[in-house]
């Protein structure tokens, strides 16, 4: 169940309003709850606070950091039911899935407790020359200050964990302004946290929508804007004045299927299927464009296929549901927009193309044009295009013909395919005999080109929210 109303939170502190925001039930379009909206003298406060905060942080030992995020991990294990239901409501998604951002939710919590008390410096050799005969250098990590994070719809838990988490073992105080269609998950989290011991003013949790988000990304105030996002992420950082920024924004992820997989094709299309159609493909790592060597091109199309065919598509709130609406009706209407695109410029519908509102049928096509939008840009929702290769040198260019380069797959048995796309593709990150969607929560996690800067992952996270201070020391 979900509450009536949720508040905000201001400076550690649950805070109603006169304002009030609808969340929707995405399968069924109603209003699920309603959540407190700030006006822009608490956005003021919140800063303010958070910059009285730092000094307070920063005094916040590495021990008690640990403990509130123990405390956190062990909350939201309590609470599991009932966060997974709430983002099952909020984003729509299937609660299989919704169980599973839960346990990511647990385990990032917990991989930042382990992380604060090993937040080190380095000692380091500076007698290079007989001039530096008896100096020594020291480093240690100290936090930025305050910090502001602004988070998408589609991990509504996760993703305000990987900025969240990090912040606190690094002891920066944070704002964070939540997607404003999927607050909830981001509302109960800061529940939790105003159960703790954090100094007051640690954190405050906005519900806002991007235009009345301008002080997050201006503030000077502001030491770090850690953004996850579309392509809005560029245009902020380029307001954002000299603060740091990191940006983790999407792609159009990638995954070749070599030769010669013999019964391991069974895993390979297994995989495809999850990667491409997990959570609608709402996924920045969701794969969209397959490469499969021509020699087993008709064999994996026609399994693909005859596999997609038989997902479920319905309510998240059912167990066996596979594939649930899009996060909108604006959503599918796009991405279906581009499909016909595509079928009318010479691409093939394989399966699927159909939309009900937000549900869009999952959807396989062959012979899109490479300047097709469902190529070029991000689909963002139950969509992959399948493309035959014949060389490696093939594959590699067709992976790397992309303005994104956050993760690719390759599913291949030979160790000289696995360095050459581990070395060549143009990529954050790179799984071999896996698909790109895959995660976990300590890897380092982020893209080149379109995709951003910076790498996401706790123990990277906490290095952009700390900077290192030097103390060199001269014998004598
Ligand atoms: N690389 C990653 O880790 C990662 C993870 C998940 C999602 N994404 C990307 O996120 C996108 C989908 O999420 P979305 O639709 O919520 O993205 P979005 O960019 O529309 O919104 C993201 C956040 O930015 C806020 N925002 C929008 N305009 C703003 C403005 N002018 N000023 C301040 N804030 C503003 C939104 O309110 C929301 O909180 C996809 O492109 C996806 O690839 C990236």
């Amino acid at each position: 169940m979900l509450a009536k109303s949720y508040p905000y939170y201001l400076a550690n502190q649950p805070q109603t309003s006169k304002e009030m925001m609808d969340v929707l039930d995405k399968y069924s379009g109603k209003v699920a709850t309603r959540v407190a909206v700030p006006d822009a003298k608490a956005t003021e406060k919140a800063i303010a606070a958070a910059v009285k905060a730092s000094g307070p942080m920063r005094e916040f030992k590495p021990w008690a950091r640990q403990q509130v995020l123990q405390h956190c991990a062990d909350r939201f294990t309590e609470r599991r039911e009932e966060l997974a239901y709430a983002l099952c409501v909020e984003a729509g998604k299937p609660i299989k899935d919704s169980d599973g951002e839960v346990t990511r939710l647990i385990e990032t919590f917990r991989i930042a407790a382990e992380e604060a008390v090993r937040v080190n410096g380095e000692t380091f050799n500076m007698e290079l020359a007989p001039r530096l005969n008896g100096y020594h250098g020291y480093t240690k990590r100290v936090p930025l200050g305050p910090v502001s994070f602004i988070t998408p719809f589609n991990f509504p838990l996760n993703l305000v964990a990987h900025k969240v988490a990090p912040a606190i073992a690094a002891g920066c105080p944070f704002v964070l302004k939540p997607a404003e269609r999927t607050p909830i998950g981001a509302l109960i989290i800061g529940e939790v946290l105003a159960e703790t011991d954090l100094p007051k003013g640690a954190f405050s949790v906005l519900n806002l929508d991007g235009k009345h988000a301008g002080p997050l990304v201006e503030d000077p105030r502001f030491k770090l804007l850690s953004f996850t996002g579309s392509q809005i992420g560029w245009d902020l950082k380029a307001r954002a004045g000299h603060k740091k920024v990191t940006l983790e924004l999407g792609g159009n992820a990638a995954c070749i299927v070599d030769a010669d997989q013999g019964p391991k094709l069974d895993h390979v299309i297994e995989r495809l299927v999850f990667g491409a159609l997990y959570q609608s493909g709402q996924s920045c790592i969701s794969v969209q464009r397959i490469y499969v060597h021509e020699s087993i091109y008709e064999e994996v199309k026609k399994r693909l296929v005859a596999t997609v065919k038989k997902l479920k598509a319905g309510d998240p709130k059912k167990k066996d549901t596979f594939l649930g609406p899009m996060i909108d009706e604006a959503a599918a209407e796009r991405l279906h927009g581009w499909i016909e695109e595509a079928r009318k410029a010479g691409g093939k519908i394989l399966c699927g193309g159909k939309r009900n509102g937000a549900m869009l049928e999952a959807t396989l096509m062959e012979n899109v044009p490479t300047d097709a939008k469902a190529h070029r840009l991000e689909a963002f929702g139950p969509f992959a295009l399948l493309e035959p290769y014949r060389s490696f040198d093939d594959a590699i260019a067709m992976v790397n013909d992309s303005d994104f380069g956050l993760q690719a797959g390759v599913f291949t048995d030979s160790l000289d395919h696995a360095m050459r796309a581990w070395n060549e593709l143009e990529q954050g990150g790179v799984l071999v005999n896996d698909v790109p969607s895959f995660r976990v929560d300590n890897m380092p996690y982020g893209g080149i080109k379109l995709s951003g800067i910076g790498r996401e992952g706790v123990r990277y996270a906490i290095e952009d929210m700390t900077e290192l201070r030097l103390m060199v020391m001269r014998e004598r």
